[in-house]
């Protein structure tokens, strides 16, 4: 077997807020092409690590490096820059516009252009055929015209999944992708993380435990800001410490 080389590396990460310790020395390795997802009981500290990997929060202490390169306390915009895209839970569309229109904007920003009122026609037609591409990536190529706003939850979603992949990234930050979402979308959400994480390395925070069983090659669980267990998904569900926890935050 081939070792894959680390996308992501943090070493004795920590953020404190106010004496209080959410994240409490974390050393997590993402390796290239991989799904790694976050789990862990409420107030575990998955959403205080995915702000500091996205420089929204800056740590207390320790490291994070993104393919070798110390991006420690570089804002979000930096960390966007260098190819860490995030796709929010918290929807961000412009309800009047069109779902091609949204992918146009995020390439043309890319490419550096979103400042310019003026794109060249040879330049616009690569930017739309490359946002038709992205949205058929996503299954939303019957829906390109339609304004975002009118789009269903689900699919909303799988738009700004789109508007993540347009930035090309390094690395893919899911925040929750199923949640709000009910079965059927689900199960398209899961089909669809399935088809864009090929050639792609992709970090997601996720509740639900059959999503993470059917996507995720290593599952990191973390406990009290720490990293309870972690390793495939059959193995970390039948440690007994992970039991425990999740037991443990059920009876709680
Ligand atoms: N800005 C803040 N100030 C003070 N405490 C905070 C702050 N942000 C998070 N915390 C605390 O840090 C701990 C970890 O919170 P975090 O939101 O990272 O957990 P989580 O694993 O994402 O939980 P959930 O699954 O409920 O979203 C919690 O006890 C929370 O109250």
């Amino acid at each position: 077997m081939t070792r894959r080389h680390a996308v992501l590396r943090t070493r004795g990460l920590v953020k404190e807020f106010r004496g209080f310790t959410a994240v409490s020395g974390v050393d997590l390795d993402v390796a290239h092409g991989t799904v790694h997802a976050l789990v862990g009981p409420n107030g575990a500290g998955k959403t205080t690590l995915f702000n500091l990997l996205t420089g929204f929060l800056t740590p207390t202490a320790g490291r994070i490096e993104l393919d070798g390169q110390d991006i420690t306390g570089a804002p979000p915009e930096r960390v966007a820059r260098l190819g860490v895209a995030r796709s929010f839970q918290v929807t961000s569309l412009f309800p009047q516009m069109s779902a091609r229109a949204h992918v146009e904007l995020a390439l043309q920003a890319v490419a550096g252009g979103g400042r310019r009122f003026w794109v060249s026609d040879r330049r616009m037609r690569r930017f739309t055929e490359r946002a038709r591409e992205l949205l058929a990536e996503v299954r939303l190529d019957g829906l390109a015209e339609r304004p975002a706003g009118s789009l269903p939850y689900g699919q909303k979603r799988s738009l700004e999944l789109a508007l993540a992949l347009a930035l090309d990234p390094r690395l893919l930050l899911l925040d929750e992708p199923t949640a709000g979402m009910g079965l059927e979308d689900v199960e398209r959400t899961v089909e669809l993380i399935d088809r864009i994480r090929t050639g792609r390395t992709v970090v997601m925070v996720e509740h639900n435990m059959s999503v993470v069983g059917s996507l995720a090659d290593t599952v990191t669980v973390l406990q009290r800001g720490e990293i309870l267990a972690e390793g495939p998904y059959e193995s970390v569900k039948a440690d007994p410490a992970v039991v425990e926890a999740y037991l443990g935050a059920e009876v709680a």
